[in-house]
């Protein structure tokens, strides 16, 4: 048996959908820096999950075909409402409605390629109303109905904040949401491949991954990160406050890859965002903290951002809540789950790894009345 703790180094399977090569990242063959200069999300989501480009016939149907499914079935509503959602995580919230979307939803056949396809956009879809509506209703604020000349970036800010949409930020959001789309066999990802191996069926998948994603070691950390920029609070206390964590052991968050040793390649687009958007709002010094961070972790422990690290300041700067975070990065991710999850079930063996046994062997049966 071979054993590789945290499967690190591990190929699981083949896959046509994202490669990372060096700091190189690339979705279906197309590097990511042209998709993150020249296309869209949707038109990403398309190449993901169809594994090529659409024309832009195709784009304008997809888009549609995603506007229309984005409002959440009446039949949730109840079950939102009984939630309290000042006390509940948004995480924990989006990964119980996501489930409860699963239980409204037709159970059909993985056979029918049709009606997973359809499962699929309505979870894309969906994944936005159901952030957009958890904040809103928490903060007693009514809820707005997508808008159809809006994009999938326009309509999240405009559910999450009104009207108007800054096109700057809508942009920016929109690239950041490019940036999060998939990265091969991360943690939550070889999740939700485990989850359907079993021929379980998306939603389940996907709400396995959104657990996955929670703990701060994976998408959580972009969370973490703010809370660290908050508790720092001013440029001069970077420094210290980072020196103490590492004489404690303490990692930091947003800093290292389990991939990339040189340099997450996603991180330099959010870096620049974070220096842009943070100056737009006046709020330069997360950038400035945060960057003496980057240059601190990389001089005294060689790691590099990855890609929570600016999404962090990038996020705030916007009038994000800071537990929404996460949520978004699931949002974008979504799409990187289901086109796994489309290419487990294409070639499809259950996933089951071994462990080695290592406890006491042998033991004696005491009944329980001699305990
Ligand atoms: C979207 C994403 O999931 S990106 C990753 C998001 N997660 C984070 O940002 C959390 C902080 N980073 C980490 O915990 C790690 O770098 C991980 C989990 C991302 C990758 O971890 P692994 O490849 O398993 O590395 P591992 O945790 O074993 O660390 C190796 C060494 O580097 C150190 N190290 C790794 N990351 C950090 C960090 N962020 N801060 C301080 N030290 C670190 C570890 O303490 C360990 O040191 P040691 O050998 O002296 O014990
Ligand atoms: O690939 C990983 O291990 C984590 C990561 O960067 C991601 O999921 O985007």
């Amino acid at each position: 048996m071979i054993k590789a703790r945290g499967l690190e180094g591990v190929v699981l399977t083949d896959t046509k959908i994202t490669s990372i090569s060096g700091t190189k990242l690339s979705y279906v063959g197309y590097d990511l820096d042209d998709l993150v200069n020249y296309a869209t999300f949707e038109e990403v989501v398309f190449l993901l999950w169809y594994k090529r480009l659409p024309n832009q016939a195709e784009l304008t149907e997809f888009k549609e075909n995603l506007f229309e499914v984005m409002e959440l079935p009446e039949e949730i509503y109840p079950h939102i409402e009984h939630m309290d959602l000042n006390k509940i995580h948004p995480m924990s919230a989006l990964r119980s409605v996501i489930s409860l979307l699963g239980a409204y939803d037709p159970e059909d056949s993985l056979t029918h390629k049709d009606a997973t396809m359809e499962k699929a956009l309505r979870l894309q879809a969906r994944i936005l109303t159901v952030i957009t509506t958890l904040s809103r209703l928490r903060n007693g604020k009514e809820i707005l109905h997508p808008k159809k000349e809006y994009g999938y970036a326009e309509n999240f800010l405009y559910l999450l904040k009104g009207d108007p949409v800054d096109p700057i930020e809508a942009r920016a959001f929109d690239q950041a949401l490019i940036l999060h789309a998939d990265h091969e066999l991360n943690a939550s990802t070889f999740t939700a491949r485990v989850c359907v191996a079993t021929l379980s069926d998306l939603y389940s998948g996907i709400t396995a991954a959104i657990s996955a994603l929670k703990g701060e070691l994976h998408g959580g950390a972009n969370e973490q990160v703010i809370k660290m920029l908050m508790e720092i609070g001013e440029v001069d206390r970077a420094i210290p406050y980072i020196q103490e964590k590492i004489n404690n052991k303490e990692k930091i968050m947003g800093m290292g890859h389990r991939v990339y040793k040189k340099g997450d390649p996603r991180a330099k687009y959010l870096k620049k965002m974070s220096k842009e958007l943070t100056r737009k709002a006046g709020q330069e010094k997360w950038y400035q903290i945060s960057e003496i961070i980057e240059e601190y972790i990389k001089k005294e422990k060689g790691l590099p951002a990855n890609v929570d690290f600016y999404s962090a300041s990038t996020y705030h700067s916007m009038g994000i809540e800071h537990d929404l975070f996460t949520p978004i990065f699931a949002m974008s991710r979504t799409s990187g789950w289901i086109a796994h999850m489309l290419e487990q079930y294409d070639d499809n063996r259950l996933i089951r790894p071994r462990a080695n046994y290592v406890g006491p062997k042998k033991l004696e049966f005491i009944p329980i009345s001699k305990r």
